[in-house]
C-alpha cells in the first residue's frame, strides 16, 4: 500500500493507494495504519520545503521511503509547455496526467479550484498549451478585507451574484463572479472538448457554470500521484 500526500498552501490531503484503488484519508493525524504496511510515501507539495520535513517527523514515518514528485518536461503522455518544466506546480502537472488518462485524445481544460485557481489547457495529443493562475475564492475575499478599512466579511458564505446591498454579500458575490468570469473567458477564448474540475470550490463553481461540459473529479491530483507508485 502507498500513502499519497497532496500538500497544498492551505491544507494537506492524504489518500491510500492499493491494488489500483484510491481511498481518501479523512484525518491524517489519527490515521490508523502500520508503517510497515506502507511501501512508500509519494508526495506532491507546492508548499514551502520546511513543511515536508515537519510532516515527516509528525507522521512518524521516517523509516518509510519518501518519494517527492516533481513536474517533468514529459511523462505519461503529457508534454509540459514551461521553458523551465520543474517550475510548473506539481499539483497542476499531476492533475493533467490524471485528466489525460481519464479522457485520452480529448482537448481538456483542467481546473483546480483551491487556494489559487489554476486553469491548464491540454490538446488531444497531451501537449500542455499553457495555463493561468488566479487568486482563489477565499484568498480574493481575504485580500480585499485586509487591504481596506471598512470592507468586512461575514462568517456565513452566501454569494448571490445579483447586485448586493450589504458589504459581505457584495464582497462574496464579486469574488465568485471574478472566478466564474475567468473560467467563462477561458472557455470562450480557448474552448476544449471537456473541462475537468477539482479542488475545494469545485461544486460551488460548477453550479454556476451549467452551460459548460464539466466533469468534477475530486481525486484528480491523487489519480496523478498514483501513476508514480512503483517507479
Ligand atoms: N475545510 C476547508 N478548508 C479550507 N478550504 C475549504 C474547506 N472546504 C472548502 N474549502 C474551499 O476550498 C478552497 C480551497 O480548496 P482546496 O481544498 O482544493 O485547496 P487547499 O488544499 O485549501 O489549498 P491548495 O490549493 O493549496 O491545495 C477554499 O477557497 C475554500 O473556499
Ligand atoms: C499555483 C499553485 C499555488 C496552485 O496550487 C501551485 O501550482 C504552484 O505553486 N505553482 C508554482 C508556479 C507555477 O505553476 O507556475
Ligand atoms: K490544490
Amino acid at each position: 500500500m502507498y500513502l499519497l500526500l497532496d500538500i497544498g498552501n492551505t491544507r494537506c490531503k492524504a489518500a491510500l493507494y492499493e491494488n489500483g484503488s484510491l481511498r481518501l484519508v479523512q484525518d491524517l493525524a489519527t490515521m490508523d495504519i502500520n508503517p510497515t504496511d506502507i511501501e512508500a510515501v509519494i508526495v506532491a507539495s507546492v508548499a514551502a520545503d520546511e513543511q515536508l520535513q515537519v510532516l515527516k517527523q509528525k507522521l512518524k514515518l521516517t523509516d518509510v521511503r519518501w518519494i517527492q514528485v516533481q513536474s517533468e518536461a514529459a511523462a505519461f503522455g503529457i508534454r509540459n509547455s514551461y521553458s523551465e518544466p520543474e517550475k510548473l506546480g506539481v499539483d497542476r502537472w499531476l492533475a493533467m496526467i490524471a485528466a489525460k488518462q481519464q479522457l485520452p485524445n480529448h482537448s481538456i481544460m483542467v481546473i483546480d479550484a483551491g487556494t489559487a485557481v489554476t486553469i491548464d489547457w491540454l490538446d488531444p495529443q497531451g501537449s500542455h498549451q499553457g495555463g493561468w493562475i488566479i487568486p482563489g475564492l477565499a484568498m480574493q475575499q481575504r485580500a480585499v478585507v485586509s487591504n481596506t478599512a471598512k470592507v468586512l466579511n461575514a462568517n456565513e458564505f452566501k454569494p448571490v451574484l445579483a447586485p448586493a446591498n450589504n458589504t459581505a454579500t457584495a464582497l462574496q458575490s464579486g469574488c465568485l463572479a471574478a472566478v466564474i468570469g475567468a473560467i467563462q473567458l477561458a472557455w470562450q477564448n480557448h474552448p476544449t472538448q471537456q473541462i475537468i474540475l477539482t479542488g475545494g470550490d469545485s461544486l460551488l463553481l460548477a453550479s454556476h457554470l451549467d452551460s459548460l461540459p464539466i466533469i468534477i473529479e475530486p481525486l484528480l491530483v491523487f489519480h496523478g500521484l498514483s501513476r508514480y507508485c512503483r517507479l
